[in-house]
C-alpha cells in the first residue's frame, strides 16, 4: 500500500492520498456493513470501487434483461452497441420515461449509498463491448449530475483516465462548457492519449464504480480497444481486485450499466402540444 502511495503521489495533478484512501475506506466499510445504513458516506471526491456490489445470480439475471430486450432498443455504433433507458439525454434536458423494474431495483441501490445526495438517478445507458472494442477518452459532460455509477457484467475492463491537454502537470482543469459535444477536439487527439494516461481501475464482473466530482468534471476516461489486458502499477485499485501487476486477463463481452442522473427532466411532449 505505502509503496504504490509514493509511486502515485507523484503523478502531477493527482490528488492521490485522498483515493488511495477512499478505496481503502470504501473497502472496509464494504466488509463491514454491506447493505446496512451505515454504508453512507459524505461527498465523495474522486473514484470508489465496490468488488461483488451484485452476486452472480443477478449478473445473469441482468444480462437475461439485457439480452431479452426488443432488438429496436439497441443502437448499434461502430465499436460497441448500446441501449438507452429513462429517456433520451439530450444537452436540452430528457424527456423522462420510468425505468423498467429491474433497472430501477439497481439505481435505488445507488441511490442509497448517498452518492447523489438527494437525487435519483433517472437513466440508464447499456453499453455492450465485444472483446477488442471500447471508448475513446471523453467526459460525459454537463448533461449528468457529476457522479456515474456503473455495474460490470460479463468480463472485466479495464477504466482508464486522462489527462486533458489543459490539464497535464498541475495547470486549472479544462472546462466542459468549451466543449459541449463532450467529444475530444481535434488538437487533444494530436497529443498522444498514452502520454497522457494517468490511472486506470480494473472493472471486475460484478463490482460498481462510482466515478464521481473531480475524476468526472476533470479528467477524460476511455477504455481501449484490446482483447488483453495487462495490469500495471497504474491501476489504482490493485489492493482490492484479485490480479496482480504483470498479469493478462484477456477480455470477453462485456455488457456495462452506467446509472446516472440527468437533472434537466422536460416536461413530455404531450404536455406542449396542449393548447
Ligand atoms: O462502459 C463503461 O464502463 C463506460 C461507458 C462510458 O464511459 C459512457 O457511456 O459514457
Ligand atoms: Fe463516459
Amino acid at each position: 500500500m505505502y509503496k504504490r502511495w509514493k509511486a502515485v503521489e507523484s503523478t502531477p495533478g493527482l490528488r492521490v492520498p485522498g483515493h488511495v484512501l477512499q478505496f481503502w475506506q470504501i473497502q472496509c466499510l464494504y466488509i463491514a456493513s454491506r447493505w446496512s445504513s451505515s454504508f453512507l458516506f459524505p461527498a465523495p471526491s474522486s473514484v470508489y470501487y465496490i468488488p461483488n456490489f451484485i452476486s452472480a445470480d443477478e449478473e445473469q439475471f441482468l444480462l437475461n434483461k439485457v439480452y431479452s430486450a426488443p432488438k429496436p432498443k439497441w443502437t448499434q455504433l461502430s465499436h460497441r452497441k448500446l441501449q438507452n433507458w429513462g429517456g433520451i439525454p439530450l444537452q436540452k434536458g430528457m424527456v423522462a420515461e420510468p425505468l423498467p423494474t429491474w433497472l430501477k431495483t439497481y439505481a435505488d441501490k445507488i441511490h442509497e449509498l448517498g452518492v447523489f445526495e438527494d437525487r435519483c438517478p433517472n437513466h440508464v445507458l447499456v453499453n455492450e463491448y465485444l472483446a477488442g472494442q471500447g471508448i475513446m477518452p471523453h467526459e460525459d459532460g454537463p448533461v449528468f449530475y457529476p457522479t456515474v455509477s456503473t455495474i460490470s457484467l460479463g468480463s472485466h475492463t479495464l477504466l482508464d483516465f486522462y489527462y486533458h491537454l489543459t490539464n497535464t502537470g498541475n495547470s486549472a482543469p479544462s472546462d466542459s462548457k468549451d466543449n459541449p459535444s463532450c467529444e475530444t477536439s481535434a488538437s487533444e487527439a494530436v497529443s498522444s492519449f498514452k502520454d497522457r494516461h494517468f490511472l486506470s481501475v480494473l472493472l471486475e464482473p460484478r463490482s460498481l464504480v462510482l466515478v464521481c466530482d473531480e475524476m468526472y468534471k476533470v479528467h477524460l476516461h476511455g477504455i481501449d480497444e484490446r482483447t488483453c489486458d495487462v495490469i500495471t502499477e497504474k491501476v489504482a485499485n490493485l489492493d482490492f481486485i484479485s490480479a496482480k501487476v504483470g498479469d493478462q486477463l484477456e477480455r470477453g463481452t462485456r455488457v456495462s450499466l452506467t446509472i446516472r442522473n440527468v437533472p434537466k427532466v422536460l416536461k413530455t411532449s404531450l404536455f406542449f402540444n396542449r393548447k
